[in-house]
């Protein structure tokens, strides 16, 4: 059976800064994967990536086929802190925009079949009632829900999320991955995030990425590992919840 995503020697250089390195990673379909690392470790140039945004050295196949013919699969939440929250459209509208492939039309006549299917995602994940709501009016847990639900629109078969708890507080956070979880049951689901507070024990594997991908299995990290990707020992980057991610760690323990 193919892999839902699979990435081979995946390099992405910036000028001379090495953002991706050697990058191999083979994701199964119906996984939750949480891909984690430090600020500027490539996260969010592994998902351009696998958005077709980037075009790496190495090969990117979706369920076993060239990006390029598949691309319909993959749905995309943004970070919210880079959208912009002023912009004067509504929730619905922000939804919809998916169907444009992201490019802002004002005044464009939408399909009645694309309205129909946009409020029923925004029903599934309880946002109705907000479909005419000003994006700027929406607390940070709406917000990142309903990227959410535009990334659904398009209804694929690959979630890929970035850093889709940054803006939040800890019970949207929980929310937030109750819902990813519900989502998981039909799709395969990618979140890249930095903050290992966050990470939580819905993921059913974990890679850990900077600049190169270290580890990529199941979902406990060992002492070495994140000491290799993060430079620094791993209950201070768990914020005190290391049973969130880690293992028992031990023997290892007794070394620091
Ligand atoms: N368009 C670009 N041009 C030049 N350098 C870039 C560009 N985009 C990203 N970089 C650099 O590449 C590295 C990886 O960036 P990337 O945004 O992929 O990391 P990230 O893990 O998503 O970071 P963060 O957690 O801060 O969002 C960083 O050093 C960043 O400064």
């Amino acid at each position: 059976m193919a892999y839902a995503v699979e990435l081979k020697n995946v390099s992405v250089k910036y000028g001379n800064l090495d953002a991706l390195k050697d990058v191999s990673i083979q994701v199964e379909e119906g996984s939750f994967l949480g891909i984690i690392g430090p600020n500027g470790a490539g996260k969010t140039t592994l998902l351009k990536v696998i958005l077709g945004l980037i075009k790496p050295e190495g090969e990117v196949k979706i369920f076993g086929r060239p990006l390029s013919q598949a691309i319909d699969k993959i749905g995309y939440v943004p970070q919210v802190s880079n959208f912009d929250r002023s912009f004067p459209i509504n929730v619905l509208d922000v939804v919809l925009m998916a169907k444009l492939g992201g490019k802002v039309r004002f005044f464009h006549q939408y399909r009645k079949e694309d309205i129909e299917q946009a409020e029923s995602v925004l029903d599934q994940l309880n946002l109705l009632h907000l479909k005419e709501r000003q994006i700027g009016k929406l607390s940070g847990g709406q917000l990142q829900r309903v990227l959410i639900a535009r990334g659904l629109a398009v209804e694929p078969e690959i979630l890929l999320l970035d850093e889709p708890t940054a803006s939040v507080d800890a019970s949207s956070t929980s929310q937030i991955y109750e819902l990813l979880k519900e989502l998981n049951k039909e799709k395969t689901i990618i979140v890249v995030t930095h903050d290992m507070a966050a990470v939580s024990s819905y993921f059913d594997s974990l890679a850990c990425l900077n600049e190169k991908l270290y580890h990529h299995g199941d979902k406990h990290l060992d002492q070495e590992t994140t000491k290799q990707v993060f430079g620094c020992p791993v209950d201070l980057i768990a914020h005190g919840h290391p049973h969130h991610v880690f293992a028992p760690h031990g023997e290892e323990e007794n070394n620091d």
